[in-house]
């Protein structure tokens, strides 16, 4: 489980992805908490882009922006293994 600080959701599309906090957000959201928890500590950009959310929503990023990470800096050695996935190091 995500502790409360730990809600971090990265959105965009290319190798340099921006991070956002949504903690404070959880209870606002007007789509709701559950949806954002799902998305957390995640690639959460395809599920914001496929919900079509509206430019006053796309605005409201900025409130929530923490900085920028390169994935590509990201070790892929994590205690957590998905299914089918053969990447041990
Ligand atoms: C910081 C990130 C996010 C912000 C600022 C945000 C903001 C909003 C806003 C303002 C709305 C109202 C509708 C609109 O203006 O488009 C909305 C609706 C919604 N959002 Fe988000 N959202 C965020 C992340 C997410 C994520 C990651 C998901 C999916 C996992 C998500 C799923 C939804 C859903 C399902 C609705 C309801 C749509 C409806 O009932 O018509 N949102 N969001």
């Amino acid at each position: 489980m995500f502790e409360e600080h730990d809600l971090f959701i990265l959105v965009s599309a290319s190798f340099v992805q921006q991070v956002y906090d949504v903690t404070k957000y959880l209870k606002d959201h007007p789509g709701g908490d559950e949806v954002l928890l799902s998305a957390t500590g995640k690639d959460a950009t395809d599920d914001f882009e496929d919900v079509g959310h509206s430019d006053s929503a796309r605005d409201m990023l900025d409130q929530y922006y923490v900085g920028e990470i390169d994935i590509s800096t990201i070790p892929t050695k994590t205690t957590y293994k998905p299914p089918n996935s053969n990447q041990d190091k």
